[in-house]
């Protein structure tokens, strides 16, 4: 990271940390009876002022993050890459798998402290979510049945486009050869007309529009070859992601290998509507593997093959979208960057919440909700809030069904990652596997009086959409089935008036004449006992992999040794995930000192506190560097048999304490009850304590 960026960050945390204060005293005057209204707004005005202050340092740091595309940051984002993933890689949190027999890209194994560490964030995943929305979590099959992931578009549509390097048959996603094409151009080319760089900025924002014609004609125009060999390129074409397979010897039943998790839960809503007590809205959440065969695996845990998903599918009435504990996350600020933004060629903001939910920036309440707590879930994990932003989808990222979708965005030294999508997909998921299956997947609202009322009727005719658009008339037919009343309305409107009208479809990029002929729409009267109606689907996705991946560079820092031009890793784990809450060391092989930490491990252990025993004897200073490279919390070094240290990771601070207050006092600072400085400040210590060096 360039030093320049990491001093404006730090500017920035600071700026932050003083609007929390005053926000902090703003809250407190106004609670308190003594308080006169001047005061108070005059603490509001200099809230206000310190607002302004922290979003121009967030500006700023926005600013020299863009800019920094010469060769020694990205230089420098290199090297803090390789140190981190070295010291990942040597102290086995991941390994590549298969690597006896060299490895398959796109596959990798969690070694002890990086399962330690998975399941640390997968335990706080499902306290977080599960158990405080009282969730019903299934665990279904990794094997899917062909007609499933045919009923939800998979198997026609989770293509990447894909060209082949005509000689080796190497393979490569055509899109991520453009991108890095017009990416390094803009970055290096000191020579580029400005009319030259405009072009290739538009293509970088159109790039997941591009047809696969409209892409191999770029890839031409451009001169692409292929990156290792500079070999000529097949023209691109579509690739399916998912793994194939046959369920069965007989070959005749095929099947996948899940892409997502989220499947598993829509066939399964009928019985958890039941189980649920038929009543809406309630929230079903899957941990499990999903797999996608990616046609060039990079950036390590980033883009894998196999990876795991933690999905919620949270169902609600369309028609009220409001969230009970909204109020609990409307306050939250942080960076938010929506789509306006985004075509205005600005940069993410601090937004309060429930400003951009109040102001329509984000669609809804739940929406909303969903979002403020993706926040805190990460937050809470050790991933830095200023390098955290949600992202507004763009029109053309979002598909035709969905009402919103904001990705939470996590920087890290291969740029803004996409870590976990939020989206609203309206009813289209259950309605899908409702038409596939012939079950109706669908809640119902009974009416205490039976009630008359007006029915929004729209019939597509297939016949005339067939004749006009042929192939696309599926697509069509789903565009108008899916118009909300709104949009139905306006339609049937125009065609009463004028006869046609013009209607985009996302689905196929395309905007369409439709003519009275094409659609029945009206409006019918009926008396009804119950509402029946198939819910909305609000969607947090979270890819487990990439959190971690971004929670270790977020957390990774050097420092340096005693000895000369040595430094020292560190990663500053929350104790929440740290793989290992706290390492035993006698100061010296003797039988008295491995009894003594054999009694302090057994009352960890009887605690519940994750621990290791190092009795290998080598200097403490080393034995400390040791754990701090796998981000172990503290310390407990026994050089007596009454009393032991316990030094803390980050301040290197120590304290003395009993042998019997070890489990406790150690569980306190691990479960967040107390601070380590709640800690130093109840054992003020007087007695001799060991040096980093000793
Ligand atoms: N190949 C992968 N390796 C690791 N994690 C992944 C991979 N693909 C997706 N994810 C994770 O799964 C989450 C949900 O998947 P989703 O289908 O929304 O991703 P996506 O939009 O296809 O991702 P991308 O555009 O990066 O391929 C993502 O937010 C991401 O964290």
């Amino acid at each position: 990271m360039a030093a320049s960026e990491e001093n404006l960050r730090r500017a920035l945390a600071e700026k932050q940390a003083s609007v929390d204060a005053q926000a902090e005293t703003v809250r407190a005057l106004k609670s308190s009876p003594d308080a006169h209204q001047a005061e108070v707004d005059a603490a509001v005005e200099a809230l206000k002022a310190l607002k302004v202050e922290a979003g121009a340092a967030a500006r700023r740091l926005e600013a020299a993050i863009s800019s920094n595309t010469d060769g020694a940051s990205s230089g420098s984002r290199e090297a803090f890459r390789q140190a981190v993933v070295n010291t990942l890689e040597r102290r086995l949190f991941y390994i590549p798998s298969f690597k006896i027999y060299r490895g398959v890209a796109g596959l990798y194994d969690y070694g002890p402290p990086g399962c330690a560490v998975k399941s640390n964030v997968l335990a706080f995943w499902r306290q977080h979510f599960v158990l405080e929305e009282n969730m019903l979590e299934v665990d279904c099959p990794c094997v899917t049945p062909e007609i499933v992931l045919k009923a939800s578009g998979h198997v026609e549509k989770f293509t990447d486009l894909m060209v082949k390097d005509e000689k080796t048959g190497m393979c490569y996603r055509a899109d991520h050869l453009l991108k890095d094409f017009c990416k390094e151009k803009l970055e290096k080319d000191l020579t580029l007309s400005s009319e030259k760089a405009s072009e290739l900025k538009h293509v970088l924002a159109v790039l997941d529009d591009l047809s696969a014609e409209e892409l191999g004609a770029k890839l031409k125009e451009y001169g692409i070859t292929a990156p290792d060999t500079k070999n000529l390129l097949s023209d691109p074409y579509p690739f399916n992601l998912m793994f194939q397979t046959s369920i069965g010897p007989s070959g005749l039943s095929p099947g996948y290998m899940r892409p997502e998790t989220a499947q598993g839960i829509f066939v399964n809503f009928k019985d958890l509507y039941y189980y649920n007590g038929n009543k809406l809205p309630f929230a079903a959440a899957q941990i499990g593997q999903a797999f996608r065969n990616e046609i060039s695996p990079r950036q390590g845990l980033l883009r894998v093959r196999e990876f795991t998903l933690a999905e919620i599918e949270h169902f609600v009435d369309p028609n009220d979208k409001s969230h009970p504990k909204f109020g609990d996350v409307a306050e939250l600020e942080f960076f938010m960057f929506p789509r306006e933004e985004q075509l205005a060629g600005k940069s993410a903001q601090p937004m309060v919440l429930g400003e951009a939910v109040s102001k329509g920036i984000v669609n809804n309440e739940t929406l909303g909700y969903f979002i403020g707590r993706v926040y805190l879930f990460l937050t809470l994990l050790g991933i830095d809030k200023e390098r955290l932003r949600f992202r507004q989808h763009l029109p053309n990222e979002m598909a035709h069904y969905a009402a919103d979708c904001w990705d939470a965005e996590i920087e890290c030294s291969y740029g803004w990652i996409e870590c976990v999508g939020i989206a609203d997909r309206s009813a289209y998921d259950l309605r899908a596997h409702s038409e596939k299956s012939g079950v109706p997947l669908v809640a119902h609202e009974k009416f205490p009086e039976p009630r008359e009322v007006e029915k929004l009727v729209i019939v597509p005719s297939k016949k005339e959409l067939g004749l006009a658009f042929k192939g696309n008339q599926k697509m069509v037919v789903e565009a108008l089935e899916a118009m909300s009343e709104e949009e139905a309305l306006e339609m049937k409107a125009t065609l009463e008036s004028k006869g046609e009208m013009d209607f985009h479809i996302c689905t196929i990029g395309k905007t369409v004449s439709i003519t009275k002929k094409m659609v029945s729409i009206s409006m019918e009267k009926k008396k009804e006992h119950q509402r029946v109606f198939t819910p909305s689907v609000i969607e947090p996705s979270f890819g487990i992999g990439r959190i971690i991946y971004c929670l270790f560079e977020h957390s990774f820092y050097t420092r340096p040794s005693k000895a000369e031009d040595e430094q020292l890793n560190v990663f500053r784990f929350p104790p929440l995930v740290a793989p290992i809450k706290c390492t035993v060391f006698p100061l010296i092989k003797s039988q008295k000192f491995d009894d003594v930490a054999k009694i302090i491990a057994k009352s960890l252990t009887a605690t519940g506190i994750s621990h290791i025993i190092d009795i290998t004897g080598t200097s403490i200073g080393k034995r400390y560097a040791r754990t701090d490279e796998i981000g172990v919390p503290l310390a407990i070094t026994v050089d007596s048999t009454t009393s032991v240290t316990i030094r803390d990771r980050d301040s290197k601070q120590q304290i003395r304490i009993g042998i019997d207050e070890v489990a406790s006092v150690v569980k306190e600072v691990t479960d967040g009850e107390s601070t380590w400085g709640d800690v130093m400040w109840r054992y003020p210590t007087h007695s001799v304590l060991h040096t980093e060096d000793e």
